[in-house]
């Protein structure tokens, strides 16, 4: 089981100030592109708000575009709004990088070609110099059900495979906040399940405070806490919609008729073409 007290153990004070704040906190946060081409630049953000308690699980839903990979990014640090504040555990995003406290797995996370899945799933261990504990390593590996492969090399795993190998990274250190675009993207449908109801226990019972984008309205219903829908464009806060059930959920939850009246209710609003059903 995981001490989540470390941090307040090894941080002191700074910690206990950090107490006070949310994991996540967006405060009217607009976020433009310059593009050259354009005399005006590209507002693809627009005015959102949103407070991330610790240990929530919050999935971004929303029409392609809308910028919910850019509200990711910035929580990663990888990109600076235009205006408003992103802070991540009462400070920066690089604060939490530059202490490995910050898990992500992206659409294109770029695995290292020339290492294995073991190596790979090892870096973040590498990276922060701690030395690698392979009990770890071999259980990231099953945990993602890749416990056969760990001397492949990305070229020699499908596209699904190296998916659950950044899975399996970002999970590593064991991060405080962890932040996922679409980690599940390219597995088969049958796959895809078996590692949002596996992977769902282990974030639940970890309480990892954690950003799912996610086109799978299922998928955000099945893992979330508070499934936040946006609009575009700009993007902005169309719907909120908590889920009234415990984590870890099971099968019998996907089955369940309250699973089902709230998928539907997000389908409509997705469906809506006035633009995500603002209410
Ligand atoms: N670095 C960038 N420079 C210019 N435009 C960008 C940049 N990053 C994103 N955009 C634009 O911002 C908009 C939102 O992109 P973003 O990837 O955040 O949307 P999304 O909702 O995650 O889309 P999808 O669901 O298709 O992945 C798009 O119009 C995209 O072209």
């Amino acid at each position: 089981m995981v001490d989540k007290g470390r941090h307040s153990r090894r941080n002191g004070r700074a910690a206990d100030h950090a107490a006070d704040h949310a994991a996540v906190e967006l405060r009217g946060v607009a976020k433009e592109f310059d593009l050259s081409r354009r005399r005006e630049a590209l507002r693809v953000l627009d005015g959102i708000d949103l407070t991330i308690a610790r240990g929530e699980f919050v999935a971004l839903l929303g029409p392609s575009g809308c910028g919910k990979s850019t509200v990711l990014r910035m929580i990663a640090g990888l990109e600076t709004p235009t205006s408003g504040s992103v802070e991540v555990e009462g400070g920066a995003p690089s604060a939490l990088i530059a202490e490995h406290r910050l898990g992500v797995a992206f659409q294109d996370s770029a695995l290292l070609p020339w290492a294995s899945a073991w190596d790979n799933i090892a870096l973040p261990f590498r990276l922060a110099g701690r030395s690698v504990p392979e009990e770890r390593i071999r259980a990231l590996l099953e945990t993602v059900g890749l416990e056969g492969f760990a001397k492949a090399r990305p070229k020699q795993l499908s596209g699904g495979m190296r998916q659950r190998i950044s899975i399996a990274r970002s999970m590593a250190l064991d991060p405080d906040v962890l932040l996922l675009d679409e980690p599940f993207g390219a597995l088969d449908a049958v796959t895809r399940r078996r590692l949002n109801l596996e992977l769902g226990g282990v974030w639940a019972r970890r309480r990892t405070t954690t950003v799912l984008v996610t086109h799978d309205v299922a998928e955000a219903v099945l893992l979330a806490d508070r499934v936040i829908v946006l609009t575009g464009r700009p993007g902005s806060v169309a719907h909120v919609e908590e889920v009234p059930a415990p984590r870890p959920r099971g099968e019998d939850f996907t089955r369940s008729h309250g699973f089902h009246e709230v998928v539907d209710r997000l389908i409509s609003l997705l469906d809506d073409p006035s633009g995500g059903g603002k209410p």
